[in-house]
């Protein structure tokens, strides 16, 4: 048996990993404690491998095996033993939050969605895989942040804790709408299309215009309705924010502006988003930071 890497030396890898793979939520972790933010980068870790096993490089090789074999591991992780390097930090974190297996398990089962599908006829099945591959990254990260203490007062002496997990889940939808949008492009050439078809029908827009890349005004209709349900979800993940612990409310909020700005860059491109990448520049990013932490005060 080899022996694995420290606990410090865990962490740092970790830290790499999702300084190098996520720019923006990389930002985001910045700004949080230090305890919360090893915590998130080793959840970052497993969700990018999660992830990666279904759209990396490696993806052609994956099967149903593979993934139940992930989940394998995921169970030794919550038991207490790790299997490699990052592993040492997940399993520390896994003792220090309560965190709860369910929302890794149901990643896992989003994952196999991409296994075997490769179109939505809804916006309900569309929302089921965007809740398991992101929602429930929502659920994991509230765990770890934490909620702000009830306000006891003398007629309310036992106030009851609110977590708003239906808030962090719409945050993640939020932002899996809003990449599926930027990426319609890339999944296109892959042979994906998660726009729901539904909706496509919706305003005469067909698989096979889209296969061509066709932005004309049935396509840009369709794209503002999109965007809009996007927000829709967003507006519900700021009602959220106040009520998570006061440490971690401008990384949150900055979360949400910078992820959010994808969206503007999308209309910005009139909608083009077969033939560039909506791309927030960093001075846009810079800039939402005051304005996120100015909502995180006074919100
Ligand atoms: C700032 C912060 C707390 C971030 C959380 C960081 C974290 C653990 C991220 C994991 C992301 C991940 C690798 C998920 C695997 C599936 C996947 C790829 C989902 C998509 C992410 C986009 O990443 P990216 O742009 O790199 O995509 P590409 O692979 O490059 O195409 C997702 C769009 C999902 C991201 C979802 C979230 C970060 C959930 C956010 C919700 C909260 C932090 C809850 C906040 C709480 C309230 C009450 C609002
Ligand atoms: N070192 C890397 N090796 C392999 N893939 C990478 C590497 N870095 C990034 N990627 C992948 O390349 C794609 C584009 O990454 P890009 O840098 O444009 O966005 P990002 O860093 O995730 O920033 P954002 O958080 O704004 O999406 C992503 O799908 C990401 O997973
Ligand atoms: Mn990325």
């Amino acid at each position: 048996m080899r022996t694995l890497a420290s606990l410090e030396d865990s962490y740092e890898l970790c830290r790499q990993v999702t300084a190098e793979y996520a720019k923006t939520f990389y930002l985001g972790t910045q700004l949080m404690p230090e305890a919360k933010r090893r915590a998130i980068w080793a959840i970052y870790v497993w969700c990018r491998r999660t992830d990666e096993l279904v759209d990396g490089p490696m993806a052609a090789t994956t099967t149903e095996e593979t993934l139940d074999r992930w989940e394998e591991h995921l169970e030794a992780l919550f038991a207490g033993h790790p299997r490699d390097d990052v592993d040492v930090a997940m399993v520390d974190t896994l003792g220090r939050f309560p965190l709860d297996i369910q929302p890794f398990r149901d990643m896992i089962a989003g994952q196999r969605m991409d296994l075997y599908r490769n179109r939505y006829q809804t916006f309900e099945e569309l929302e089921l895989y965007c809740y398991r591959v992101a929602g429930t990254v929502g659920l994991m990260s509230t765990a770890v942040m934490g909620v702000a203490p009830p306000v006891i007062t003398p007629w309310n002496p036992n106030p009851e804790i609110i977590i708003p997990n239906q808030e962090a889940i719409a945050l993640g939808i939020a932002n899996q709408l809003t990449n599926i949008l930027r990426d319609v492009g890339e999944d296109a050439r892959r042979g994906r299309i998660y726009l729901p078809l539904d909706d496509l029908a919706l305003f005469n827009y067909t698989e096979e215009d889209l296969f061509k890349g066709i932005v004309d005004d049935r396509w840009q209709e369709l794209m503002r309705f999109e965007i809009q349900r996007a927000r829709k979800f967003y507006a519900e993940a700021e009602r959220g924010i106040s009520i998570l612990s006061e440490d971690i409310r401008w990384p949150v909020w900055a979360a949400l502006v910078l992820y959010r700005q994808i969206l503007d860059e999308i209309e910005r491109n009139e909608y083009d988003v077969f033939s560039k990448r909506a791309y927030v520049p960093k001075w846009r990013k810079m800039m939402a930071l005051p304005v996120a932490l100015l909502r995180a005060k006074v919100l």
